[in-house]
C-alpha cells in the first residue's frame, strides 16, 4: 500500500482513487430501473464511466457505490480490481460510504456514473491540476441561459450575474485528507463534494469542463447520449 504523507510526495506520487457514486435511482430518467444500469450502445452508463476513469491512465484503483442489491451483479460486470460498496439513501450518503472504503488514498476523483461520456482528457486534466498543486479542483462551463432565483411560489427574487456563474460537472479532485475533513464536517446534504470543502473554508479551483461530460438526467439527456454514444468515438 502506497502511505504518502509528505505533501510534495502526495503531489507528485500520490495514490488516486476514483469513487463512482452510482446508487441513485434515476427518478427524472424515468427508465424504471436504477440510471446507472441503464445502457448506451448495449453499455451501462456506470461501465462507461468506470471504463473512462480507467483509460486516463491517471487513476490507481476506482471505488464504484452501488445499490446494496446490486454489489453481485455490478462486480461480476466490472473489471477485476474495481471495489464496489452499497450506496445510501442520498448521493452525499453513497460518496461517504466511498470514501470510507478508500483508505489508502492520497487524491480522491469524486464522479458521476450519470456523466457516461465524460472524456478521459478531462479526468487527466484534473489529476494534474492536483499533481499542480491545487487542493479541490471542479470542472466547470459558463452557463448559457440567464439563471433566476425565485421563491417558494416561483416569484423572481433576482437574477444573479450571468457571468459569475458556472455550471459544475464531475470528475470533482480533492486531497484526500480536505475531503475526509469536509465529509466529517458536514451536517447536511450537498448536491456537489466542492460544496462540502466550500463549507470549511477550502479554496476550490474550477478549470474548463467539457460539454460531453454533461450529466444524463432526462429523458432527452439520454436520446443524446444515445446519439453521441453511436456517432462518436467515446474518447476526445
Ligand atoms: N443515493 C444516491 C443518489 C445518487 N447517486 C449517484 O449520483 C450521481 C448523480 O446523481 P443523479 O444524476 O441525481 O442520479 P439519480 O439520483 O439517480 O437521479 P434522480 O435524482 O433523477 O433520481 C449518479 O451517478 C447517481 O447514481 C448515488 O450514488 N446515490
Ligand atoms: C455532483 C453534480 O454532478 C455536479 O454538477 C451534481 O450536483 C449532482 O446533482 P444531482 O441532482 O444529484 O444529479
Amino acid at each position: 500500500m502506497n502511505n504518502v504523507t509528505d505533501p510534495a510526495e502526495v503531489r507528485s506520487g500520490g495514490r488516486v482513487i476514483a469513487l463512482v457514486p452510482a446508487a441513485g435511482r434515476g427518478e427524472r430518467l424515468g427508465e424504471g430501473i436504477p440510471k446507472a444500469f441503464v445502457t448506451l450502445c448495449g453499455v451501462s452508463m456506470l461501465r462507461l464511466a468506470v471504463d473512462g476513469l480507467i483509460e486516463s491512465g491517471v487513476v490507481d484503483r476506482v471505488v464504484v457505490i452501488v445499490p446494496a442489491d446490486r454489489i453481485d451483479s455490478v462486480r461480476a460486470e466490472l473489471p477485476e480490481g474495481v471495489d464496489v460498496v452499497a450506496g445510501g439513501a442520498e448521493r452525499t450518503d453513497s460518496v461517504r460510504a466511498g470514501i470510507a472504503a478508500a483508505e489508502d488514498a492520497d487524491l480522491l476523483l469524486v464522479h458521476d456514473a450519470a456523466r457516461a461520456l465524460t472524456p478521459p482528457s478531462l479526468i487527466a486534466r484534473v489529476v494534474a491540476e492536483l499533481r499542480a498543486g491545487r487542493d479541490a479542483v471542479v470542472p466547470a462551463l459558463p452557463v448559457s441561459d440567464t439563471i433566476k432565483t425565485v421563491d417558494l411560489l416561483g416569484a423572481v427574487t433576482g437574477t444573479p450575474d450571468r457571468s459569475e456563474l458556472r455550471a459544475v460537472q464531475t470528475p470533482q479532485g480533492f486531497t484526500a485528507d480536505l475531503l475526509r475533513r469536509a465529509y466529517a464536517a458536514a451536517d447536511s446534504l450537498a448536491t456537489d463534494d466542492a460544496g462540502l470543502v466550500e463549507r470549511i473554508g477550502g479554496r476550490v479551483r474550477t478549470i474548463v469542463g467539457d460539454p460531453m461530460a454533461f450529466k444524463i438526467t432526462t429523458p432527452l439527456d439520454l436520446a443524446l447520449a444515445r446519439a453521441l454514444a453511436n456517432d462518436e468515438p467515446i474518447e476526445q
